[in-house]
């Protein structure tokens, strides 16, 4: 038995629910921290999104903690561990994993709770799941993943109050009452709010472990794009928003890192749920890629998506903008 187990923090949440967002704020709490982030799109995007990088991360992308790149989580925690183990200045005091919006949560523990190795190394500390209060209630009717990450959860953290009504909000917490009776709930404005409060500094007593009953697959699909030139932030505005709605069923997830001509530095590029926000600025990155690159996160066809995105964009088929991956 090794004394100090090192304590593990899971973000779950679906598609654009807002765990970068959290992920971020809780980075500045002063405890030292590796991340593990998991996109299910193949061009990882979050690591952009990351306020800090002066942190130990691993990007583990194209597909799921939960299925397609379940096998690399325990190669990667060993890893850490042992950078962790060979250090005389520990690098990290705790590891946070981001998973992807469409991961269940239960595999994971599993890799954390059951993997002899692992178990005697790390201890679960929280899942945290956030919900988006404006489109949480859908995507829990439709998505098996999404009650997933809500069952699992030891915190169910509300975001988007500042675009919810009271409505909106009182619909969801009664929903929760119904569906998670024992789990709390605590509304984030945006990333205002105490971190500590957030976080329980003792395991939860009782932790459900694994029957082995899998989420059938995931119906989610992604597509990669690099634009070789990128338009104004009002035409791209203006593409997204004509391509959210004529998609306003199947267009789950947009998300990218963008070099507008007139901005100096990147910015960052979401829509979850129909609504396109306002390009967030990312701070200036050194060695940086300068390639714009979006994610389309779709249950329809993706490449369908692409060409339709192409076309609005004004390309030529000679002069193709948009490079796949
Ligand atoms: N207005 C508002 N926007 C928010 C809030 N929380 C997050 N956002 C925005 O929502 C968008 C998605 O947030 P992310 O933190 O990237 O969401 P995510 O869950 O990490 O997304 P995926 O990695 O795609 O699953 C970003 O534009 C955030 O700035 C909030 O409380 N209010």
């Amino acid at each position: 038995m090794i004394a100090n187990k090192i304590p593990v923090i899971v973000l779950t949440g679906f598609l654009g629910s807002g765990k970068t967002t959290l992920l971020n704020r809780l980075l500045t709490d002063g405890v030292k921290t590796a991340v593990v982030i998991n996109e299910f799109g193949a061009t990882p995007i979050d690591q952009d999104l990351l306020l800090n990088q002066d942190i130990p991360l691993t990007v583990l992308s194209g597909g799921c903690l939960c299925c397609q790149i379940k096998g690399a989580l325990a190669p990667t925690l060993k890893n850490l561990w042992m950078a962790w183990n060979n250090s005389e200045t520990k690098p990290f005091e705790r590891v946070i994993i981001e998973t992807s919006g469409v991961a269940s949560p239960e595999p994971i523990l599993d890799t954390l709770l059951r993997e002899p190795w692992l178990s005697k190394r790390y201890r679960l500390q929280q899942i945290v799941a956030t919900l988006a209060i404006p489109s949480a209630l859908a995507q829990l009717e439709h998505h098996a993943e999404a009650r997933a990450q809500m069952a699992w959860a030891d915190l169910l953290l509300l975001t988007h109050a500042d675009l919810a009504d009271d409505k909106q909000h009182a619909e969801l917490i009664d929903y929760l009452k119904l569906q998670a009776p024992a789990t709390p709930t605590l509304t984030a404005m945006r990333d205002l709010f105490d971190a500590s409060m957030l976080l329980c500094k003792t395991p939860p007593s009782f932790r459900r472990i694994t029957t082995g009953r899998a989420l059938p697959e995931h119906g989610f699909r992604s597509v990669s794009l690099y634009l070789e030139h990128t338009p104004s932030w009002p035409q791209l505005q203006a593409t997204l928003q004509t391509l959210l709605s004529n998609h306003a069923d199947d267009l789950i997830r947009i998300k990218g890192v963008v070099y507008f001509p007139e901005c100096a530095e990147p910015l960052a590029v979401h829509a979850v749920a129909g609504h396109l926000y306002s390009p967030i600025q990312l701070p200036k990155r050194i060695n940086q890629d300068r390639r714009s690159r979006l994610v389309l996160i779709t249950i329809s066809s993706p490449e369908q998506l692409a060409n339709e995105l192409f076309c609005l964009l004004g390309g030529e088929p000679s002069q193709n903008p948009i490079r796949l991956h």
